[in-house]
């Protein structure tokens, strides 16, 4: 039985995903939450190596997809479902919604598949393992990339052309549609302090 809960979170690039994660890791900490913080893709030693392979080599886009699915399947194995049959939570920076807009609305490839991979790595004796909650990270393409150019190096996605982000971040708000008891979109083109203040009322709600 899988007791813990399951938190992603989710952006285009540059949204400000990691300034909002270091605030929830320290917000559900002060909650007493007994927390797993891990990445997708990532998280395990096997998980990282693939990271740095998605992030920096050119690959056939199918590969891409392949090597996310396995990144996560990996990940849940090891980690993700281990921690929630202990009881504890499990915040992760992005998981298959972004699989979703970044290889099915970014890459256009065949969303059928991609729910036959799902499937596969995602449902563990007869229980469809995904997030509880997922909070979208959302602000325009433009403030994206302006932050982005702002803070750092760009990696392989990064650097994707801005038709490329806008039909990222179209997918991701078309998700949201999709499955509105489980994803909030977070509007992140404010200040932090709101932010911050919305997000403490999803989490307050969230533990009730
Ligand atoms: N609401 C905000 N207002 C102004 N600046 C922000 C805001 N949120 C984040 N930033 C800044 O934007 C830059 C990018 O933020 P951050 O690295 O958190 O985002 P990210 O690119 O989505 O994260 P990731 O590393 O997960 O891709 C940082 O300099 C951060 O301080
Ligand atoms: C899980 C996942 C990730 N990506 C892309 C999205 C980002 O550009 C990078 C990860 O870097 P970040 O530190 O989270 O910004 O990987 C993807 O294309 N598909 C996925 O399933």
């Amino acid at each position: 039985m899988l007791s813990g809960r399951f938190i992603s979170v989710e952006g285009i690039d540059g949204a400000g995903k990691s300034t909002h994660l270091a605030w929830l890791v320290a917000h559900l900490k002060s909650c007493q939450i007994p927390l797993l913080q891990s990445r997708e893709p990532g998280g395990t030693p096997l998980g990282e190596k693939l990271r740095q392979l998605l992030l920096s080599e050119d690959m056939h886009l199918e590969t891409e997809a392949l090597l996310m699915f396995a990144a996560r399947n990996e990940h849940l194995q090891q980690l993700i479902l281990p921690a929630l049959r202990r009881g504890e939570w499990v915040l992760c920076d992005r998981f298959t919604d972004a699989t979703y807009a970044y290889q099915c609305g970014g890459r256009g490839l065949d969303f059928e598949r991609f729910q036959q991979l799902e499937r596969w790595v995602q449902l563990r004796d007869a229980h469809f393992v995904e997030p509880d909650l997922t909070l979208i990270f959302d602000v325009p393409v433009e403030i994206g990339q302006a932050r982005m150019a702002a803070t750092r190096e760009l990696d392989r996605f990064e650097m994707e052309q801005l038709e490329f982000h806008i039909r990222v971040r179209n997918a991701y708000l078309e998700r949201a549609n999709q499955y509105p008891q489980r994803i909030r979109i977070i509007d992140a083109n404010r200040p932090l302090a709101a932010i911050q203040t919305e997000l403490e009322q999803i989490i307050a709600e969230f533990i009730a």
